[in-house]
Protein backbone atom coordinates (compact mmCIF):
# COMPACT_ATOMS: atom_id res chain seq x y z
CA UNK A 1 0.00 0.00 0.00
CA UNK A 2 1.70 3.22 -0.98
CA UNK A 3 2.39 5.58 1.89
CA UNK A 4 -0.62 8.08 1.59
CA UNK A 5 -3.05 5.74 1.45
CA UNK A 6 -1.78 3.83 4.49
CA UNK A 7 -2.26 7.64 6.39
CA UNK A 8 -5.91 7.50 4.72
CA UNK A 9 -6.48 4.55 5.51
CA UNK A 10 -5.38 5.08 8.76
CA UNK A 11 -7.30 8.45 9.47
CA UNK A 12 -11.08 6.72 7.90
CA UNK A 13 -10.44 4.23 11.02
CA UNK A 14 -9.55 6.61 13.18
CA UNK A 15 -12.66 9.03 11.94
CA UNK A 16 -14.96 5.61 12.28
CA UNK A 17 -14.27 5.55 16.06
CA UNK A 18 -14.85 9.21 16.37
CA UNK A 19 -18.04 10.63 18.11
CA UNK A 20 -18.28 12.71 14.66
CA UNK A 21 -19.50 9.78 12.84
CA UNK A 22 -21.70 8.63 15.35
CA UNK A 23 -25.12 8.21 13.91
CA UNK A 24 -27.80 10.79 15.17
CA UNK A 25 -29.54 9.80 18.16
CA UNK A 26 -33.12 9.10 17.16
CA UNK A 27 -34.47 7.78 20.91
CA UNK A 28 -35.60 10.87 22.84
CA UNK A 29 -36.29 9.15 25.64
CA UNK A 30 -33.86 10.26 28.83
CA UNK A 31 -30.81 8.30 29.13
CA UNK A 32 -30.25 7.16 32.88
CA UNK A 33 -26.50 7.56 33.94
CA UNK A 34 -25.60 6.70 37.20
CA UNK A 35 -22.56 8.30 39.20
CA UNK A 36 -20.30 6.76 41.43
CA UNK A 37 -17.20 6.72 42.93
CA UNK A 38 -15.67 7.83 46.74
CA UNK A 39 -17.30 10.05 49.17
CA UNK A 40 -15.26 13.43 48.21
CA UNK A 41 -14.37 12.32 44.60
CA UNK A 42 -16.61 15.52 43.55
CA UNK A 43 -19.48 13.58 42.25
CA UNK A 44 -21.85 16.19 43.31
CA UNK A 45 -19.91 18.94 42.18
CA UNK A 46 -19.60 17.35 38.87
CA UNK A 47 -23.18 17.08 38.51
CA UNK A 48 -23.35 20.84 39.78
CA UNK A 49 -21.16 21.87 36.87
CA UNK A 50 -23.20 20.13 33.78
CA UNK A 51 -26.06 21.65 35.26
CA UNK A 52 -24.04 25.01 35.13
CA UNK A 53 -24.92 25.94 38.37
CA UNK A 54 -22.82 28.44 40.16
CA UNK A 55 -20.44 26.83 42.45
CA UNK A 56 -21.78 26.65 46.18
CA UNK A 57 -19.59 28.33 48.90
CA UNK A 58 -19.48 24.76 50.26
CA UNK A 59 -20.99 20.96 49.36
CA UNK A 60 -22.96 18.98 51.91
CA UNK A 61 -21.32 15.13 51.75
CA UNK A 62 -24.28 12.84 49.59
CA UNK A 63 -26.26 10.60 52.54
CA UNK A 64 -28.61 8.78 50.24
CA UNK A 65 -29.25 10.02 46.22
CA UNK A 66 -29.76 12.96 44.68
CA UNK A 67 -31.66 12.42 41.32
CA UNK A 68 -31.05 14.84 38.91
CA UNK A 69 -32.44 16.01 34.94
CA UNK A 70 -30.22 17.66 32.76
CA UNK A 71 -30.49 19.35 29.57
CA UNK A 72 -28.67 17.58 26.39
CA UNK A 73 -25.92 19.15 25.30
CA UNK A 74 -27.24 19.03 22.14
CA UNK A 75 -30.52 19.12 20.18
CA UNK A 76 -29.48 15.16 18.76
CA UNK A 77 -29.22 13.87 22.40
CA UNK A 78 -32.32 12.90 24.47
CA UNK A 79 -32.25 14.43 28.34
CA UNK A 80 -30.18 12.73 30.80
CA UNK A 81 -31.41 11.79 34.55
CA UNK A 82 -28.14 11.29 36.70
CA UNK A 83 -28.12 9.47 39.70
CA UNK A 84 -25.97 11.09 42.21
CA UNK A 85 -25.29 8.81 45.10
CA UNK A 86 -23.52 8.92 47.99
CA UNK A 87 -20.22 7.35 47.91
CA UNK A 88 -19.47 6.90 51.93
CA UNK A 89 -19.19 3.51 52.31
CA UNK A 90 -22.29 2.64 55.23
CA UNK A 91 -24.18 3.99 52.14
CA UNK A 92 -22.64 2.31 49.04
CA UNK A 93 -24.77 -0.85 49.62
CA UNK A 94 -27.93 1.08 47.57
CA UNK A 95 -25.39 1.71 44.69
CA UNK A 96 -27.06 -1.70 42.94
CA UNK A 97 -30.72 -0.24 43.44
CA UNK A 98 -29.63 1.59 40.37
CA UNK A 99 -27.84 -1.05 38.20
CA UNK A 100 -30.29 -2.40 36.14
CA UNK A 101 -31.67 0.76 35.07
CA UNK A 102 -28.61 2.72 34.04
CA UNK A 103 -27.24 3.04 30.50
CA UNK A 104 -23.81 4.26 31.72
CA UNK A 105 -22.03 4.63 34.51
CA UNK A 106 -19.75 7.68 35.09
CA UNK A 107 -16.54 7.35 37.82
CA UNK A 108 -15.65 10.13 39.56
CA UNK A 109 -12.00 9.51 41.13
CA UNK A 110 -10.16 12.10 43.12
CA UNK A 111 -6.44 12.09 41.50
CA UNK A 112 -4.94 13.36 44.30
CA UNK A 113 -6.18 10.80 46.67
CA UNK A 114 -3.68 7.92 46.28
CA UNK A 115 -4.11 6.38 49.86
CA UNK A 116 -7.71 5.85 48.86
CA UNK A 117 -6.70 4.48 44.85
CA UNK A 118 -7.05 0.75 45.63
CA UNK A 119 -10.06 1.53 47.64
CA UNK A 120 -11.26 3.18 44.58
CA UNK A 121 -10.37 0.34 42.47
CA UNK A 122 -12.49 -2.55 44.40
CA UNK A 123 -15.49 -0.65 44.25
CA UNK A 124 -15.27 0.29 40.60
CA UNK A 125 -14.46 -3.50 39.79
CA UNK A 126 -17.13 -4.65 41.90
CA UNK A 127 -19.74 -2.16 40.29
CA UNK A 128 -18.62 -4.14 36.80
CA UNK A 129 -18.49 -6.99 38.03
CA UNK A 130 -22.22 -6.91 38.56
CA UNK A 131 -24.58 -8.51 35.96
CA UNK A 132 -26.36 -5.42 35.63
CA UNK A 133 -23.20 -3.14 34.76
CA UNK A 134 -20.91 -5.46 32.87
CA UNK A 135 -20.52 -3.88 29.53
CA UNK A 136 -22.20 -1.25 30.17
CA UNK A 137 -20.69 2.31 28.44
CA UNK A 138 -17.85 3.56 31.16
CA UNK A 139 -17.20 7.28 31.31
CA UNK A 140 -14.00 7.79 33.83
CA UNK A 141 -13.44 11.35 35.17
CA UNK A 142 -10.20 11.57 37.20
CA UNK A 143 -10.81 14.71 39.08
CA UNK A 144 -8.68 17.39 40.47
CA UNK A 145 -6.69 17.73 38.37
CA UNK A 146 -5.92 21.64 39.67
CA UNK A 147 -4.47 20.24 42.99
CA UNK A 148 -1.45 19.76 44.19
CA UNK A 149 -0.45 15.76 44.56
CA UNK A 150 -2.47 14.97 40.72
CA UNK A 151 -1.20 11.75 40.00
CA UNK A 152 -2.09 11.81 36.28
CA UNK A 153 -4.02 10.08 33.52
CA UNK A 154 -1.15 6.87 33.81
CA UNK A 155 -0.81 6.50 37.27
CA UNK A 156 -4.53 7.05 37.96
CA UNK A 157 -5.26 4.22 35.12
CA UNK A 158 -2.80 2.21 36.18
CA UNK A 159 -3.98 2.12 40.48
CA UNK A 160 -7.71 1.78 39.20
CA UNK A 161 -6.70 -1.13 36.57
CA UNK A 162 -9.36 -0.08 33.80
CA UNK A 163 -7.38 -2.08 31.28
CA UNK A 164 -9.29 -5.15 33.25
CA UNK A 165 -12.93 -3.69 32.73
CA UNK A 166 -12.17 -2.74 29.48
CA UNK A 167 -14.93 -3.76 26.79
CA UNK A 168 -17.23 -2.35 29.01
CA UNK A 169 -19.13 -1.02 25.51
CA UNK A 170 -20.30 -3.08 22.93
CA UNK A 171 -19.27 -0.61 20.38
CA UNK A 172 -16.68 1.43 22.07
CA UNK A 173 -12.95 0.88 20.51
CA UNK A 174 -9.88 1.57 22.15
CA UNK A 175 -8.84 5.17 22.22
CA UNK A 176 -5.88 6.17 20.53
CA UNK A 177 -4.90 8.00 23.74
CA UNK A 178 -5.74 5.21 26.01
CA UNK A 179 -6.01 2.14 24.16
CA UNK A 180 -9.09 1.75 26.66
CA UNK A 181 -12.79 0.79 25.68
CA UNK A 182 -13.99 3.54 28.30
CA UNK A 183 -13.74 7.29 27.86
CA UNK A 184 -11.18 8.78 30.19
CA UNK A 185 -11.20 11.90 31.02
CA UNK A 186 -8.55 14.16 33.31
CA UNK A 187 -11.01 17.11 34.74
CA UNK A 188 -11.51 19.74 37.37
CA UNK A 189 -14.44 19.98 38.79
CA UNK A 190 -14.02 23.38 40.37
CA UNK A 191 -11.40 24.98 38.70
CA UNK A 192 -13.64 26.24 35.47
CA UNK A 193 -15.71 27.85 37.74
CA UNK A 194 -12.83 29.28 39.90
CA UNK A 195 -12.28 30.84 36.26
CA UNK A 196 -15.35 31.83 35.63
CA UNK A 197 -16.02 29.85 33.02
CA UNK A 198 -19.66 27.55 33.25
CA UNK A 199 -17.85 23.94 33.02
CA UNK A 200 -14.35 22.26 32.78
CA UNK A 201 -13.21 21.45 28.80
CA UNK A 202 -12.66 17.78 29.47
CA UNK A 203 -16.02 17.21 31.51
CA UNK A 204 -17.63 19.13 28.57
CA UNK A 205 -16.23 17.15 25.98
CA UNK A 206 -16.29 13.66 27.63
CA UNK A 207 -19.55 13.77 28.68
CA UNK A 208 -20.47 14.77 25.60
CA UNK A 209 -18.85 11.66 23.53
CA UNK A 210 -20.02 9.59 26.56
CA UNK A 211 -23.92 10.52 25.47
CA UNK A 212 -23.14 10.00 21.77
CA UNK A 213 -21.83 6.36 22.41
CA UNK A 214 -24.55 5.83 24.44
CA UNK A 215 -27.09 7.03 21.85
CA UNK A 216 -24.68 4.64 19.58
CA UNK A 217 -24.83 1.40 21.79
CA UNK A 218 -28.53 2.35 22.69
CA UNK A 219 -29.91 -0.49 20.56
CA UNK A 220 -28.24 -2.95 22.83
CA UNK A 221 -28.61 -1.35 25.68
CA UNK A 222 -32.52 -0.57 25.98
CA UNK A 223 -33.60 -4.55 25.48
CA UNK A 224 -31.26 -5.17 28.24
CA UNK A 225 -32.49 -2.35 30.54
CA UNK A 226 -35.97 -3.30 30.49
CA UNK A 227 -35.18 -7.01 31.01
CA UNK A 228 -33.28 -6.17 34.07
CA UNK A 229 -35.69 -3.46 35.43
CA UNK A 230 -38.61 -6.22 34.92
CA UNK A 231 -36.16 -8.83 36.68
CA UNK A 232 -35.19 -6.50 39.66
CA UNK A 233 -39.22 -5.47 39.91
CA UNK A 234 -40.41 -9.04 39.87
CA UNK A 235 -38.00 -9.85 42.82
CA UNK A 236 -39.22 -6.92 44.41
CA UNK A 237 -42.69 -7.80 44.60
CA UNK A 238 -41.66 -11.68 45.22
CA UNK A 239 -39.78 -10.17 48.45
CA UNK A 240 -42.74 -7.80 49.13
CA UNK A 241 -45.02 -10.80 48.97
CA UNK A 242 -42.27 -12.60 51.16
CA UNK A 243 -42.49 -9.99 53.88
CA UNK A 244 -46.60 -9.44 53.22
CA UNK A 245 -46.98 -13.63 54.23
CA UNK A 246 -44.33 -13.38 57.27
CA UNK A 247 -46.19 -10.46 58.73
CA UNK A 248 -49.42 -12.00 58.39
CA UNK A 249 -48.20 -15.07 59.93
CA UNK A 250 -46.21 -13.34 62.97
CA UNK A 251 -49.56 -11.95 63.25
CA UNK A 252 -51.59 -14.45 63.42
CA UNK A 253 -48.96 -16.32 65.73
CA UNK A 254 -49.53 -12.70 68.28
CA UNK A 255 -53.45 -12.91 67.95
CA UNK A 256 -53.41 -17.15 68.91
CA UNK A 257 -50.95 -16.40 71.76
CA UNK A 258 -52.99 -13.18 73.04
CA UNK A 259 -56.58 -15.52 72.63
CA UNK A 260 -54.28 -18.69 74.23
CA UNK A 261 -53.56 -15.92 77.13
CA UNK A 262 -56.58 -14.79 77.20
CA UNK A 263 -58.21 -18.42 77.71
CA UNK A 264 -55.64 -19.76 80.15
CA UNK A 265 -56.48 -16.70 82.45
CA UNK A 266 -60.23 -17.31 82.18
CA UNK A 267 -59.73 -20.70 82.81
CA UNK A 268 -57.71 -19.63 85.82
CA UNK A 269 -60.66 -17.81 87.02
CA UNK A 270 -62.90 -20.02 85.86
CA UNK A 271 -60.52 -22.72 87.85
CA UNK A 272 -60.34 -20.74 91.16
CA UNK A 273 -64.08 -20.00 91.36
CA UNK A 274 -64.85 -24.06 90.72
CA UNK A 275 -62.55 -24.57 94.18
CA UNK A 276 -64.06 -22.14 95.70
CA UNK A 277 -67.42 -24.26 94.80
CA UNK A 278 -66.04 -26.90 95.32
CA UNK A 279 -65.13 -25.78 99.07
CA UNK A 280 -68.23 -24.54 99.16
CA UNK A 281 -70.10 -27.76 98.46
CA UNK A 282 -68.01 -29.43 100.92
CA UNK A 283 -69.98 -28.35 103.84
CA UNK A 284 -73.17 -28.64 102.15
CA UNK A 285 -72.10 -32.13 101.29
CA UNK A 286 -71.19 -32.97 104.70
CA UNK A 287 -73.85 -31.56 105.87
N1 LIG B 1 -9.54 21.17 44.28
C1 LIG B 1 -10.63 20.59 43.86
N2 LIG B 1 -11.59 20.27 44.73
C2 LIG B 1 -12.71 19.65 44.24
C3 LIG B 1 -12.88 19.35 42.88
N3 LIG B 1 -14.07 18.75 42.73
C4 LIG B 1 -14.63 18.67 43.93
N4 LIG B 1 -13.83 19.21 44.86
C5 LIG B 1 -14.08 19.33 46.31
O1 LIG B 1 -14.14 18.01 46.85
C6 LIG B 1 -15.05 17.96 47.94
C7 LIG B 1 -16.04 16.84 47.76
O2 LIG B 1 -16.87 17.11 46.65
P1 LIG B 1 -18.31 16.42 46.46
O3 LIG B 1 -18.78 16.83 45.11
O4 LIG B 1 -19.20 16.69 47.60
O5 LIG B 1 -17.88 14.90 46.49
P2 LIG B 1 -18.87 13.61 46.35
O6 LIG B 1 -18.15 12.62 45.53
O7 LIG B 1 -20.20 14.04 45.89
O8 LIG B 1 -18.93 13.09 47.86
P3 LIG B 1 -20.11 12.18 48.54
O9 LIG B 1 -21.41 12.86 48.28
O10 LIG B 1 -19.76 12.13 49.99
O11 LIG B 1 -20.05 10.83 47.92
C8 LIG B 1 -15.72 19.34 48.01
O12 LIG B 1 -15.08 20.11 48.99
C9 LIG B 1 -15.46 19.93 46.61
O13 LIG B 1 -15.41 21.34 46.61
C10 LIG B 1 -11.84 19.72 41.98
O14 LIG B 1 -11.88 19.51 40.77
N5 LIG B 1 -10.73 20.31 42.53
MG1 LIG C 1 -22.13 13.93 46.70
Amino acid sequence: MPAWLSIFARFCSCGRRGPAVYPAVQDSAPVTLLLLGLDNSGKSTVVERLRKEKPKESIAPTWGFVAVTLKPPSAKLPPVRVFDVGGHDRIRGIWANYYAETHGIVFVVDGTDVARFAEARKVLHAAFDDERVKGKPLLLLINKRDKQGYQGLAATLAALGVRDIAGTSPTAKPTSSTDLAAHVFEISATHAAQNGQAIDAGLQIGFHHFLQQIGYDRAALDPRIAADTAAQRKAYEVELEQRRSRISVMREEKEKAAAAAAQDSGTAKTGKSGEGAQAGEAPHAGS
